[in-house]
């Protein structure tokens, strides 16, 4: 990891994109930074003639944004995030902004053809603390210019390359890694800050941040190239002191222009991380299956000899383990013994709030043994239950629910993550007009809880088969000012959907073939008055298809379902009678879709 060097001091920390932007997100991922999105709410409207110059529209809305999403997260989600990345790109030529203006006017000019313009991109870092229930946050800021020229461009270019559909949402109109880099002629500067993102800029900041200038490294007087650490390592470690920058066994050197020398070995870290994923994967799931992070979350800091003792495993076998967990950022180690991040105690332990322990041993015990066979999934194009599980796969919910064990660890798994996306989910669109919904396969009712919370007007049934409705209990809520939800057991293939005006499908479409999601929406069509509305929760694709990455991950399981892009769920719910339909990108591990039943025509 020698060329992202800095990026490795945001390995500990809960770092979150408050950008919708895919190229941002793609910029980031593609150097191994992990990080949440969290799109921003902020409207960009601010008074653009109060800046004295367009770069500073742009930092200040890139704050904006960021500082927007911080506030949320801290207030709304009680998730304090250590460090928030805001951005906003602007197009301006002679002092005039572009958005998405490639032809101009009535004459049909391009403002941009055959002239130089520059591209700001206005980034902002802020770093969040919470002090009792305030958030404190620290900005850092920066803009980046690059100036890009147009060749002279025919009308008839123009209009192909507007009908392409790619000036959308792009600042001022174009998007020079795809079909407008052929209209460009030249580029002065970063060519990552006119796709969205000054990565370079964004690197050198992170080391004045993280590397202040000392005896070690006074020769450098700026940032000029960015420090050089061996992150690969020491992925976990945060917070260790700024010697890193020059001691560290294997790194490579800074030249004496502050470049990175040549001799040093260019390692392929995406490749190499993809590579051990799997190793890491599996550690998370046996640390989670031997309940070690709930040990430590009421003990710790243990030694390995006490944790293997509770555990009944083997004392070295423990260590290598509690090592690795320490590497991965879900440990911490001290002369102490280990203990738990926040991140660890919040997620890891199984009574955690917002724990994904149900979901992480769902992983263990059943993706894994399917994924292990994901070659003969390829070849043949299906599910390999067979192979994995030694019997054939009939109805998805069935195979669950053939043995209580199967049946608990499937439904904690559902509730893991239905309870950590229930917030986004029942506030990514206003839903207080309607008074009753109705979640279809809603589980343990998670999702509902967080409704009644938020609309307390509204009334919400969970409509689920009756052995899951039977073991619901264990999952609802504790305390006294609960909203009541009522719980209906019953098959949304075969049996009567009770009345609402508003219908919930959360991750049900994704699993099941065309036929059946056939009959599942005409009946919920059939029952749905006209201006009555379907809310479906799924993970949304882009339109390419390769994004998010745990959509098209999950398809690897093969179910009969798929995955879908936005338009591809506008075009099935317009099928059997929805419109209006609208698309929210939460961030969270699920997005919305709303739609509204036609009115019937007169
Ligand atoms: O050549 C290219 N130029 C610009 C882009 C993309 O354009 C947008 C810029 O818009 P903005 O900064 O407002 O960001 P949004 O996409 O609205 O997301 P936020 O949630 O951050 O407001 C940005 O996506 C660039 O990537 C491009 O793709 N090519």
């Amino acid at each position: 990891m020698v060329l992202n060097p800095v990026l490795g001091k945001l390995v500990s920390k809960r770092v979150v994109l408050a950008s919708a932007s895919p190229r941002r997100q793609e910029i980031l991922t593609n150097v191994g930074l992990r990080f949440e999105v969290v799109p921003s709410w902020f409207k960009e409207t601010l008074e653009k003639s109060s800046f004295a110059a367009p770069y500073e529209y742009a930092v200040e809305t890139a704050k904006q944004k960021a500082l927007e999403v911080a506030n949320r997260m801290h207030v709304k989600h009680l998730r304090t995030p250590d460090v928030v990345i805001g951005a906003d790109t602007i197009v301006v030529r002679s002092l005039l902004w572009f958005s998405i203006v490639l032809i101009y006017g009535k004459c049909r000019k391009c403002l941009l053809s055959g002239k130089e313009h520059s591209v700001f991109t206005g980034v902002a870092i802020i770093h969040c603390s919470s002090k009792g229930t305030c958030l404190e946050t620290e900005v850092t800021d920066f803009y980046e210019e690059t100036k890009v020229k147009f060749s002279d461009l025919s009308e008839e270019l123009l209009w192909e390359y507007i009908h392409s559909g790619e000036p959308m949402d792009k600042a001022g109109g174009y998007g020079i890694q795809a079909l407008g880099g052929m209209l460009v002629e030249y580029v002065h500067g970063d060519f990552l800050n006119v796709v969205g993102f000054p990565l370079n800029h964004f690197c050198k900041k992170l080391a004045e941040l993280y590397y202040p200038p000392s005896k070690h490294n006074v020769q450098h007087k700026k940032y000029d190239s960015i420090p050089s650490v061996d992150t690969f390592e020491n992925l976990s470690d945060g917070e260790s002191d700024s010697s890193n920058f020059t001691e560290h066994k294997g790194a490579s050197k800074l030249d004496s222009s502050g470049m990175l020398s040549e001799s040093a070995p260019k390692l392929p870290s995406k490749i190499l991380e993809l590579m051990d994923g799997f190793r890491a994967s599996k550690a998370l799931f046996v640390a989670s299956k031997l309940k070690i992070f709930d040990h430590l979350k009421h003990r710790g800091p243990l030694k390995a000899v006490d944790i293997a003792n509770e555990v009944g495993t083997s004392v070295c076998g423990t260590e290598r383990l509690l090592d690795a967990c320490a590497a991965l950022g879900l440990l911490e180690k001290t002369p102490q013994g280990y203990s738990n991040t926040d991140s660890a105690n919040a997620y890891l332990t199984s009574d955690g709030e917002y724990s994904l322990h149900g979901y992480i041993i769902h992983s263990n015990d059943h993706l894994w043994p399917l994924f292990t066979n994901l070659e003969s999934a390829v070849k043949e194009g299906s599910r390999q239950n067979h192979r994995a599980f030694g019997k054939k796969a009939e109805d998805l919910f069935k195979d669950y629910y053939h043995s209580e064990e199967v049946k608990q660890r499937f439904m904690a798994a559902m509730h893991s993550i239905a309870h950590l996306t229930a917030r986004d989910v029942a506030t990514a669109f206003d839903l207080s007009r309607f008074k009753s919904a109705c979640d279809l396969g809603g589980c343990t009712g998670a999702l509902a809880h967080e409704l009644v919370q938020i609309y307390p007007n509204l009334k919400v049934t969970v409509f689920d088969l009756p052995e899951v409705i039977a073991n619901t209990s264990y999952f609802q809520p504790s305390g006294q000012h609960m909203a009541p939800v009522t719980f209906v057991s019953g098959d949304f293939f075969k049996d009567n959907l009770p009345e609402a005006d508003l219908y919930i499908l959360s991750r049900v479409l994704h699993d099941w073939p065309d036929e059946k999601i056939h009959v599942l929406l005409s009946r919920i069509s059939a029952v749905c008055k006209p201006g009555s509305a379907l809310l479906v929760a799924e993970i949304v694709l882009d339109e390419k298809k390769t994004h998010p990455l745990r959509a098209v991950l999950q398809s690897l399981s093969m179910t009969e379902g798929k995955q879908r892009s936005g338009s591809e769920y506008k075009q099935l719910l317009e099928k059997y009678g929805f419109t209006n339909t609208e698309i929210k990108i939460t961030g969270n591990l699920l997005d919305a879709v709303l739609c509204f039943k036609k009115n019937l025509s007169p």
